[in-house]
Parts: structure tokens; C-alpha cells; sequence
């Protein structure tokens, strides 16, 4: 419908001069400027609403913007006759100003309640006609519109439609205001949440290198207060080394000047006239023809103290999750070897004292270190273990006793060693016999004063650490031969303990084999029941050397062919061998006893398996002739020790006969 429009008073006073209307359109405008010059927003709007309504005469009259969808609008404004009504949204969707708000101005004379029946709301008022125009921005986009609605008709009238294009221009300019005023409170919102939740220090300055702005983290990088400084010259914060950047990049154009990031080498001062080293970013932008220089500042301090706890809680996770997989491990036997073992464990973890154990590779020695630590009144703190072979000797010492800053190419941090994690709690030296002679002296000076400087330090240490060692090596021999230190040996050997091979523990393999299983169960999530009485006299007679960790390969690649969830002889794979000793007859009927896994196994074995175990003592004696102790003797022969041989022949009711 084209706008053209007349204002109804005009119609109903019949014969109006064009001189009126002039006036009228004149008195309307001024209305408009007077109403709305001196005011913005919400109070411009309410008065652009009632100028109109008055100015052509209709009895409403409101201004509305989108409300966050494009179907939808919020009044900003909303005058009834003559007061303003609340301010609603409303759906689009079937009513007159559905096509206004996609850009096309409305006006419909009269019947409008009927041409939209869906807007029932025109009825209920008794709105006759309507007329509205989209507000767009200087862009061309509506933002919103200005209507207003009548109960009577309102037939077209050129000038009235003029007066009201003139009021929906101001108020297209004054919401396109309001918008930009939002959107830059927005930014400004923004802006300020970022600036505020920086943890780098923000500094602004102007061309005078006056202070314009900080941010909260440079009010703590400083040690300053905003209100204080903003104003201020910057100088009080710069060293020179940082005064000297600063003048260089300022010097040149500002169209020429690049940001510039310096990762290190000035210093800033805080206000306490303290200085600290800082990483700086420099930037210069022009506001409104004034140039603005923007610093960004980091307190290097705060960052290296950061990354030596980060590297401090990198190597503690990795201790504690070394301890946590070694404590899911129990001391798996009951042969008298592991009894004895455990016994005198629990009686040495209770004190101080040094414990060195000896014994083959793979036979238990850090399970018993671990256990050691577990039963200590040390328990809650760390057990630091270090494996001496495994680290080249440059780095040994370094690990055990940390290193200062810039101690060595690439020690980036200063770093706590091993004695310093494990203060209070344990450290398990493995492998210990493979520590270079100048890393003995070091460590010997440990044990012996309880202090040490870290690598590139000066300053002592004071540990309390309990030192639990181990070696697979003959300790007494290297010192015979030079290779270790006699006086660290003798600091370490205070209570040696010899831990037996696995073909000095035949009786322990059942319980090893269950426990393995059960462990793999769970790996595996494959049921393994056990294995069969046939696959277990296998096992015995498999001559093991020393190493459980063999008999733990062979159970698992056993458990991962099985066919069934017992396990038998053909799965094991074992090579046949003649027996070093002579396997008890199992019983021929079926069924036959089996090991079931995660369980001890019954007690028919145990039995035969101590007919085992008294045929291999005898045979051993028998060949010792009937010696017990010396390098000729059982114990030694069975690797055990003499006394763990003793308390098996009084346990078996065997008597040794010296020939
Ligand atoms: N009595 C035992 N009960 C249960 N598991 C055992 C027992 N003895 C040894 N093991 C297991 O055998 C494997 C080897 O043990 P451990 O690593 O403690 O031996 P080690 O003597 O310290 O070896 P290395 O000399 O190579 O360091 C581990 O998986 C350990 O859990």
C-alpha cells in the first residue's frame, strides 16, 4: 500500500487551508525538535512516541527493535492516548508489522484488525488503521520500526506521511545510536574482562610516556595501585636496560614501528624500586590522531619458579606412579627361603639401618625393597628409586644429588635429586655395584655426613633418607678388585641378605604360577583357572635358573595360547628336559590336582612337593659330602643361605653326615 496518508482531524473539520496545514506540519516538527533535543535512549524514545502520536492525531504510537531474533521485536517506547503503556515484545508472525520489519513501510487505512486476523490483540483494542515504517542504519539494515495505529480510519494524507518519515528518520538515527553505544560497551565489556583476567601485566602509555592504563596483574607485577599511577610518567617502572628499548623503538615513526616481543634480557622495577628480569611485548596503535603505546610485561621470576615446580611435580608423578604399580605386588611363598626372608625384613624395616641385597637378576630383590619400605615407619613418605645402570655416569650424579641452574649445558632449571625427593622416606640404589668410583665418593660422603651439594652448588643439603641397595654382582669381589670402594661397601653391606634363586625355591613355583595366573586373568580378561597337575610337574621340573621372571613368560605365553582355562603341559612349550631331580609319580586316575589361579595350591601337592624338595637336599648333601657351609658346601651349591639350609633339613627331618 503506498504512504500517503491524512491526518483524521483534518477529514473531520471538512475545509482546511493549505496555510493549516503548514502549521500543523510545522507545529509538529517543532514539537519533535523540542521533545527529543535534549534527550537519548529510553527518554528519546518516549518522547519521539507522544510527539507523534500528537502530531497526527492517532491514539498510539510506538517505536520497537528486533529482540534478538529477526520474528520477534521489544518496544522501546509505547504511548495509548495519553499516557505510556508498558513497553512489550511481541511475535511478528501474523500481524501488520511482520512486512515493516522486512523493510517495507505499512499503511492500512482502515479494517486493519480484519485484513490480520491472527493478531487478535488489534480486535480486542478496536484498532481501525495503521501505519509504520522500518528504522534501517546508515548501512541500510532495519533495526527496528516506528508504527502507530488508530481507532479510526486514517486516510492518506502527503504531508502528515512527511511529518511522520521525519520522526522515524530521528528515530532511525537515535536507535542506530543506541546500537553502536551498546555494541562498544559490549567490546568495552569485553575488553576490561580480558585486560582483567590477563595474567600478564598490561601497561598503556601515551606519547608523553604517561601512564594511561594498567591492568589488574600489572598492578600486582608492579606492585602498584592504578589509581596511583595512571597519569604518572612510566620512568619509575624501567631500569635502564629497559629505558634504553623503550627509547630506541619510540624514536622511530610511529607508522614504521613494528610490535616488538623481547623474551629477555631488560629488567622493569616495581614500585618498591625492586627490579626483577621481564619478558616485554611493545606495540603502538594511533587513537583519534594520539598515539598509544601498549606494554605487555611477564615477571620472568613467576615463570621459571612455574616451570621448576612443574618439572619438580613431573618427576614426583613419576616416582609415585612407580610406587603405586610396585605396592599392587605382594611377596608371593611360603618356602622356607621367602619365610626367613620376611622375617628378617621385618625386623631390620623397623630401624634406620642400610639393607644391601643380594641376588641374581629377577629374583625378587626390589619386591623386597619395596616390601622393606612398606613395613619402615617411612611408609607415607616416598620410596625414590634409581637405577645406577641405567643412567650413563655423567648423569648419575646429577640424579641423585639434583643440579643448580646452568650447572651443565642444558640444566635449564635447578632440579632436586633423589636424596632430596626421597628426605624422609627411602631410596632404593639399584643395581648399586654400577656406580663409577668418582659417584661411590659422592655417595659415600652421603651415607656418612647425611648431606651433599647439589652439581654446580655450594650450599649443603641435610637429607634423611634410609638407603635400601641392591646389586647382582659379587660386591666383595670388585672391591678385591678395585672396582668399588671398600669404605662404601662396608657403609652399605650393614645388613646383606642374600635372596634365592628361583631353583632354590621349588616350592614356591605353585603359589608363583596361581599368582601369575591371577594377575593375567585380569590383564588378559581370558578365564585361566589354573593348570593341570601334568602342566605343574612340568613346571617343577623345568630346571629354572634363577630368574622368576622366565617362569613368568612362560606361564603368560602359556595362558595366552590356551585353548581352555586350564592350562596344560603343551601349552607351556617347555623344552623336555631330564629332571635334575626325580618328580614324585602323580596319580594316574583322573582327575588330577591342578593349581588354580590367584590360590594356593593344594595340599597333595605340597606334600609331593616336599618329597621334592627333601630327594634335592639329600642329593645336594650327598654330593657336598654332607657339608653345609663354605664355598664347597649345600647351602652354597643350593644358593641358599646356610642358616635357611639348616632350619629346611630340622623342617624336613633330614640329618647331615659330614663323610
Ligand atoms: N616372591 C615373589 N612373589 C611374587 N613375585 C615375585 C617374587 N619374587 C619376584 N617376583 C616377581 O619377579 C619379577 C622380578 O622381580 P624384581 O624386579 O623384584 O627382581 P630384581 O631382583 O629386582 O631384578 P633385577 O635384578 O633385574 O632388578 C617381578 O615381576 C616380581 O614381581
Amino acid at each position: 500500500m503506498p504512504l500517503a496518508y491524512a491526518a483524521p482531524h483534518t477529514q473531520r473539520r471538512g475545509a482546511v487551508t493549505v496555510t493549516t496545514h503548514l502549521d500543523e506540519l510545522d507545529t509538529g516538527l517543532r514539537a519533535l525538535v523540542e521533545g527529543t533535543a535534549s534527550v537519548t535512549g529510553e527518554a528519546f524514545f518516549r518522547s519521539l512516541v507522544r510527539g507523534v502520536a500528537t502530531a497526527l492525531a492517532v491514539r498510539w504510537a510506538f517505536v520497537a527493535e528486533f529482540a534478538g531474533v529477526r520474528t520477534r521485536v521489544r518496544m522501546l517506547a509505547n504511548w495509548d492516548h495519553d499516557h505510556f503503556a508498558p513497553e512489550e515484545e511481541f511475535d511478528l508472525s501474523g500481524t501488520p508489522c511482520e512486512a515493516v520489519l522486512c523493510g517495507e513501510p505499512r499503511h492500512y487505512p482502515q479494517g486493519v484488525a480484519a485484513l490480520f486476523p491472527r493478531n487478535t490483540d488489534l480486535a480486542v483494542m478496536g484498532a481501525e488503521s495503521y501505519l509504520a515504517i522500518p528504522l534501517r542504519n546508515a548501512a541500510g539494515d532495519v533495526l527496528g520500526h516506528l508504527a502507530v495505529l488508530d481507532e479510526r480510519a486514517m486516510p492518506a494524507a502527503p504531508r502528515e506521511l512527511a511529518l511522520f518519515q521525519v520522526f522515524a528518520a530521528r528515530a532511525a538515527a537515535e536507535l542506530e545510536r543506541v546500537h553502536t553505544e551498546r555494541a562498544l560497551r559490549e567490546r568495552e565489556a569485553r575488553l576490561a574482562a580480558i585486560l582483567g583476567s590477563a595474567l600478564d601485566a598490561v601497561v598503556c602509555i601515551d606519547g608523553a610516556r604517561r601512564v594511561t592504563f594498567v591492568n589488574p596483574a600489572a598492578e600486582r607485577v608492579l606492585g602498584c595501585c592504578a589509581a596511583d599511577v595512571v597519569g604518572t610518567p612510566l620512568e619509575r617502572f624501567l631500569a635502564p636496560s629497559f629505558r634504553a628499548l623503550l627509547d630506541h623503538h619510540l624514536a622511530a615513526p610511529a607508522a614504521a614501528r613494528p610490535s616488538l616481543w623481547v623474551p629477555q634480557g631488560i629488567e622493569a622495577v616495581r614500585a618498591d624500586g625492586s627490579a626483577f628480569p621481564a619478558e616485554a611485548t611493545l606495540s603502538c596503535t594511533r587513537v583519534d590522531g594520539c598515539e598509544l603505546t601498549t606494554l605487555i610485561l611477564r615477571d620472568l621470576n613467576d615463570r621459571h619458579q612455574a616451570e621448576a615446580a612443574l618439572a619438580r611435580l613431573r618427576q614426583e608423578k613419576a616416582y609415585l606412579q612407580a610406587q603405586v604399580v610396585g605396592e599392587a605386588h605382594e611377596i608371593v611363598g611360603a618356602s622356607a627361603a621367602i619365610r626367613e626372608l620376611r622375617t628378617q625384613l621385618d625386623k631390620v624395616a623397623a630401624t634406620d639401618a642400610t639393607v644391601l641385597l643380594l641376588g641374581e637378576t629377577g629374583t625378587g630383590k626390589e619386591l623386597l625393597a619395596r616390601y622393606t619400605h612398606r613395613q619402615s615407619p617411612r611408609r607415607e613418605r616416598m620410596l625414590v628409586k634409581m637405577n645406577c645402570a641405567a643412567l650413563p655416569s655423567e648423569l648419575i650424579e646429577s640424579e641423585l644429588f639434583g643440579h643448580e641452574k646452568g650447572a651443565f649445558s642444558g640444566a635449564i632449571a635447578t632440579r632436586k635429586g633423589r636424596f632430596e625427593l626421597a628426605d624422609g622416606g627411602t631410596l632404593f640404589l639399584d643395581e648399586v655395584g654400577e656406580l663409577s668410583l668418582p659417584a661411590q665418593a659422592k655417595l659415600l660422603r652421603v651415607l656418612q655426613e647425611r648431606e651433599f651439594e647439589r652439581v654446580g652448588g655450594t650450599r649443603p643439603i641435610h637429607v634423611d633418607v634410609r638407603v635400601v641397595a641392591a646389586t647382582n654382582r659379587d660386591l666383595a669381589q670388585m672391591v678385591e678388585q678395585g672396582q668399588f670402594r671398600a669404605d662404601l661397601y662396608y657403609r652399605l653391606n650393614v645388613f646383606p641378605l642374600q635372596v634365592p634363586p628361583l631353583r632354590a625355591r621349588h616350592d614356591d613355583i605353585p603359589a608363583l604360577v596361581a599368582h601369575v595366573l591371577g594377575g593375567l586373568q585380569r590383564r588378559l580378561g581370558k578365564p585361566l583357572h589354573g593348570v593341570t597337575a601334568r602342566a605343574l610337574a612340568a613346571l617343577l621340573a623345568y630346571p629354572w635358573p634363577g630368574n622368576i621372571r622366565e617362569l613368568q613368560n612362560v606361564v603368560e605365553r602359556a595362558a595366552i595360547l590356551a585353548t581352555d582355562a586350564l592350562i596344560d603341559e603343551a601349552d607351556l612349550g617347555l623344552a623336555p628336559v631330564r629332571p635334575t631331580f626325580a618328580v614324585p609319580p602323580l596319580p594316574a586316575a583322573a582327575p588330577l590336582p591342578a593349581v588354580t589361579a590367584g590360590e594356593t595350591p593344594p595340599g597333595a601337592d605340597a606334600a609331593s612337593l616336599e618329597a621334592v624338595e627333601r630327594r634335592h637336599i639329600e642329593a645336594t648333601l650327598e654330593r657336598c659330602g654332607g657339608v653345609i657351609e663354605g664355598p664347597k658346601g649345600a647351602a652354597a651349591a643350593l644358593e641358599m643361605h646356610p642358616s635357611t639350609l639348616r632350619s629346611r633339613l630340622q623342617k624336613l627331618g633330614i640329618r647331615a653326615r659330614r663323610r
